[in-house]
């Protein structure tokens, strides 16, 4: 069963198209990164999926249409990484990170033993346990960056939507990162739809890649069938070289 099912998803932004029937799905489990040069439509496609956005067409988690769910409902399905969250002024990791278990505090009620321990869980994971008590405003952004990443995970959704996950981090934790997520989903089946930039990267973490194009998808498959140098030239004007690697294809920018 897919655990996201997008039909002809289109987004309009103050009038403009951004988003153009676009046709998507991730299976259960799967990890599917969408690719596609500046402003191409994928933090605009992600967000919609995620439903933070009003969009035409039709988005089902788990088989049921996302705008049939109420808020809580929502968060306990899908969790978000936004590339630059608003987060509230003067709180602290640990706060910030609690943030995430929400949906699972009562009305009125307070976080339970459980909320705090997976809080503990995941700075753990994320190796954030020393920034607990510090203010986010004060961190760098590779490190803000890991503790968006760590509320999201906090909230335990099923389906996680990361927007640029590892843009600010540096080559160590940017693998840190990913190599746990991909843990989470081999342990727990989370299903991970991704957008990202670095697309040697995007193609080692990737079951399928869809690679976007003036909101629209230019080709999808496997990382060896979407990342081709006919498509890189056609989509990114570049001239590339792909390089056979363990982990899937290497890309390589060259000149001229
Ligand atoms: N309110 C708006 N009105 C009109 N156009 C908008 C509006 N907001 C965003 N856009 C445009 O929508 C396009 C898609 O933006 P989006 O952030 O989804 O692209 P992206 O593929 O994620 O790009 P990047 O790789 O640069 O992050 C951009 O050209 C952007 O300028």
């Amino acid at each position: 069963m897919s655990a996201i099912e997008v039909e002809g998803l289109t987004v309009r932004l103050d009038g403009t198209l951004i988003v153009d029937g676009v046709d998507l799905d991730v299976a259960e489990g799967e990890w599917v990164t969408v690719i596609g040069p500046n402003g191409a439509g994928k933090s605009t496609a992600l967000r919609a999926i995620g439903g933070l956005l009003a969009f035409g067409g039709t988005v089902r988690w788990h088989g049921v249409p996302a705008d049939r769910l109420s808020r809580r409902e929502r968060a306990k399905a899908v969790a978000t990484v936004l590339q630059s969250p608003v987060v509230p002024p003067a709180m602290r990791v640990f706060d910030y990170v609690l943030l995430g278990r929400t949906p699972f505090i009562p009305p009125l009620g307070r976080e339970s033993a459980m909320d705090l321990a997976a809080v503990e869980e995941v700075l753990v994971a994320l190796d954030l346990e020393s920034f607990a008590g510090r203010r986010l405003e004060t961190l760098s952004g590779g490190e803000r960056q890991r503790v968006f990443l760590a509320r999201a995970l906090a909230q335990g959704a099923g389906i996680l939507l990361l927007d640029e996950p590892t843009s600010a981090l540096d080559i160590g934790h940017q693998q840190e990162v990913l190599e746990l997520v991909d843990r989470l989903r081999a342990e727990r089946g989370l299903t991970v739809l991704a957008t990202m930039h670095d697309l040697t990267t995007a193609g080692e973490y990737a079951d399928r890649m869809f690679l976007l194009a003036a909101g629209r998808v230019a080709a999808s498959g496997t990382p060896a069938e979407v990342l081709t140098e006919p498509h890189l030239a056609e989509h990114y004007r570049v001239k590339v070289r792909i390089i056979e690697g363990d982990r899937g294809p290497l890309v390589v920018a060259v000149r001229g």
